[in-house]
């Protein structure tokens, strides 16, 4: 059956369209950078595991340089503030020594924690954090566009809580990883 659009006092369309809302859009773009802040967040464990095994320390400045830079670059080609977005990162490197940190005491003090076995850091994880930069200036690109939005903090801390990542140490670490991505709010 067709729908008659009626005339009626009831039916009056609303000159207000529900899409002109920025709200979604905040919504949605605070959900996937959250995703892919805790998808990197989440290695962690996997680093501090290599690390614990082959006695490096957790901080790697060298390492960290290239990281920002590579996010800088990548900025710039896809048009997104490269100071935010330096920012950010410095955010990501931050959490991840903490959770690191928070990780390595853990396993010094009970070491049957500390896990059997590590992943290489060069040729299997750094890789890893490489892919999840480009993905993550992407996902900063669509931000960028709300994240002056009084709804960003409120959007990104009901996304923060929703995430599932996989322990404690790399959950507490979420709220230094997300503390830059709005220009509202904490951090401001
Ligand atoms: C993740 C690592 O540990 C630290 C955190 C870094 C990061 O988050 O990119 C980079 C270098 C290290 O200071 C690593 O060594 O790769």
């Amino acid at each position: 059956a067709e729908s008659t659009i009626s005339a009626g006092p009831s039916s009056a369309r609303s000159t207000t369209s529900s899409s002109a809302s920025p709200e979604p859009a905040t919504a949605a773009a605070a959900r996937a950078v959250v995703a892919l802040v805790a998808e990197r967040l989440d290695t962690a464990p996997e680093v501090a595991a290599a690390k614990y095994h082959s006695g490096q320390p957790v901080e790697d400045a060298a390492r960290e340089r290239t990281v920002l830079d590579t996010a800088r670059t990548a900025a710039e080609r896809d048009h997104v503030d490269p100071d935010w977005v330096e920012a950010v990162f410095a955010d990501q490197i931050e959490a991840s020594k903490q959770a690191q940190t928070a990780l390595l005491d853990e396993w010094s003090r009970y070491p049957d924690r500390a896990p059997a076995e590590a992943p290489d850091l060069t040729t299997t994880v750094r890789p890893t954090l490489d892919r999840i930069t480009s993905e993550l200036v992407s996902g900063l690109a669509r931000l960028q566009d709300v994240r002056d939005d009084p709804s960003c903090t409120r959007d990104l801390r009901r996304a923060a809580r929703a995430v599932h990542v996989s322990d404690a140490p790399v959950q507490q670490a979420l709220p230094t990883a997300i503390e830059h991505l709005c220009t509202v709010g904490p951090g401001h």
